[in-house]
């Protein structure tokens, strides 16, 4: 997360007075993160975040990722639970911003992981799939092919000041994959955003997922190809076929990927890489004066896709047989 919006001591006080949580002992925003805003809540009742949605979610769809949290929850996934105000709501405002109050989460992000950690997320991710299976909310994904167009025309006339000759290769690589993207793949609730920063682990097992606020309806191959990309690379930018390995087994070993999926992962690779560059270029070239926000680098992600053009088959990201 990140802090867009300033919440003053006034304001909190007002809003948690509405809450059964306790009076407040300490908080703070977090740095970390790049897409709403967080604050840390220690009270005399315990620990939470307050979260202030900003520009990419949509108030509409609120409902649906608490819902989901709340689904989660009850199928025994370690996510974090809306905590509902004394009229029964768990949706406020805060500074004008649409917020909620959700559980705190123990355990750690790890920043480089290991290929034990990579088969731990494999498998949580799965079991996300299956228990998102009977979950009655849908929601589009507004990330998806078809959104990658409109993305590019807001940071087209710019992008070759970012990398010279990026806004020519994004062209051809729109056009590659709105003619290749896979249909028909086998299709649930998907997080769509599981980096290692939304992942806790108390020492090698996971225990936690969080920041369901781009979760929708989507392939869940696609999923697995937006974790390869976030926990399988190595800083230097090559691809690490044991921690491919590790994930796609500890995936499988939950719920197995079909022949569809299996053929159509170099292609999701490709596309996710295209998602996360794009929104990433935009938000680089457009930092809102005075955010507590570090933008993320969008040609990591320009590299990615470059290396999945080259990739013929899912074996090379370490699948078996
Ligand atoms: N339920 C929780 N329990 C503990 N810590 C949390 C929880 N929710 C958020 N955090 C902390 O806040 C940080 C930012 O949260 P989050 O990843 O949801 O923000 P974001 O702006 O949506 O981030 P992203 O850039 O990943 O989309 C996390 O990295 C974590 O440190
Ligand atoms: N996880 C994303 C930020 C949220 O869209 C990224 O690393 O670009």
């Amino acid at each position: 997360m990140a802090v867009y919006t300033e919440v003053s001591d006034e304001e909190l006080s007002a809003f948690l007075e509405t809450y059964d949580i306790g009076t407040v002992l300490s908080y703070k925003g977090i740095a970390e993160g790049v897409e709403n805003t967080n604050y840390f809540l220690h009270t005399t009742k315990g620990s939470y975040i307050l979260t202030l949605y900003e520009k990419r979610v949509r108030e509409a769809d609120l409902p649906f990722f608490l819902g989901l949290m709340q689904h989660l929850a009850q199928k025994g996934l370690n996510c974090p639970l809306p905590v509902n105000n004394r009229r029964g709501e768990s949706l406020g405002r805060v500074a004008g911003r649409p917020a909620v109050i959700i559980t705190f989460l123990e355990g750690i992000a790890v920043r480089r992981p290991t290929a034990q950690h990579c088969g731990a997320l494999g498998g949580a991710l799965a079991k996300l799939h299956l228990a998102g299976r009977d979950f009655d909310g849908h929601r589009p994904n507004a990330l998806s092919l078809e959104a990658w167009a409109p993305l590019f025309a807001q940071a087209e006339a710019q992008a070759d000041t970012v990398s010279q000759g990026l806004a020519e290769r994004t062209h051809r690589e729109l056009a590659s994959l709105g003619a290749s993207w896979p249909r028909g793949l086998p299709s649930g609730i998907i997080h769509a955003d599981l980096f290692t920063d939304n992942v806790f682990f108390i020492g090698s097992e996971v225990s936690g997922l969080i920041d369901f606020y781009f979760a929708c309806t989507d392939a869940f191959a696609y999923d697995v190809a937006i974790c390869l990309n976030a926990w399988c690379f190595e800083i230097d930018g090559s691809f690490n076929l044991t921690k491919g390995r590790a994930m796609l087994a500890g995936y499988q070993a939950v719920r197995r990927l079909d022949a569809d999926e299996i053929e159509a992962l170099p292609v999701l690779c490709r596309g996710s890489a295209m998602r996360f560059m794009l929104t990433r270029l935009v938000d680089w070239l457009n930092v809102p004066p005075g955010a507590l926000v570090k933008p993320k680098d969008p040609l990591e992600y320009d590299r990615k896709l470059n290396f999945h053009r080259h990739v013929k088959h899912a074996r090379e990201y370490g699948l078996e047989a």
